[in-house]
């Protein structure tokens, strides 16, 4: 199981600090949807180039012209790309077409899609590398979560990871792990913390742990 640290609300030289405190207990290193929109693929670069034995995830989101927008983050230095479960089926096998050729992964996001089990079940058939529930902050904020919807993939996907992501804190983490995802996704539970280096310490306990 591996920890992914997701930056969203930060700039390129925030993000280069924070991972610098927590990188010894992350695998991974998310650039999150707002910080591609707010500062482009460059964000991606300048932290591959910081931190080249972190992988980093591009999390555009791709919804269209997948395979040339995976070939634009690979050539950012992204190691995994996000593209969204509700996209084309179409656009997923240009996802993992490109990302094959560029030796990427692709992750899809399945925020907003409603029967979750049928299209995990599809995505799974189309040769992609994770597929992650997730909730996303607005409906966060409705006090929703994804914890059950991991459980529903899990039992359909034979081949690719699952992964989750969407509020996940040090207090909810167990009950996550119990499930067994490939892959756990964190934002705030990290960053929104006083002490950051501490917080993704005891996550990445909590995970070796299993
Ligand atoms: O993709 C995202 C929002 O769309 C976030 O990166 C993801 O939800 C993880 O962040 P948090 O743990 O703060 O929810």
């Amino acid at each position: 199981m591996e920890l992914q640290l997701a930056l969203d609300l930060v700039n390129i030289p925030e993000a280069i600090e924070l991972v610098k405190e927590v990188e010894e207990h992350i695998d991974i290193v998310e650039i999150g949807t707002p910080v591609v929109i707010n500062e482009g693929l460059t964000a991606v670069k300048q932290v591959k180039e910081a931190f080249p034995n972190l992988k980093v995830l591009a999390d555009l989101k791709i919804m269209d012209a997948a395979g040339y927008e995976v070939g634009q983050a690979s050539k950012a230095g992204a190691d995994i790309i996000t593209i969204l479960g509700a996209a084309e089926d179409a656009s997923i096998q240009g996802a993992v077409e490109e990302a094959k050729k560029q030796s990427k992964k692709v992750l899809v996001d399945m925020i907003a899609v409603k029967d979750l089990a049928k299209r995990a079940e599809e995505i799974d058939a189309l040769g992609v590398d994770y597929i992650c529930v997730h909730t996303g902050y607005d409906l966060q904020a409705a006090g929703k979560n994804s914890f059950e919807d991991l459980q529903t993939i899990k039992d359909v996907v034979k081949n690719a990871k699952t992964a989750i992501a969407g509020g996940i804190k040090l207090d909810t983490l167990p009950e996550v792990i119990k499930v067994k995802p490939d892959l756990v996704i964190v934002g705030g539970g990290i960053t929104g913390q006083e002490d950051k280096k501490a917080a993704a310490s005891a996550m990445q306990e909590l995970i070796k742990q299993g």
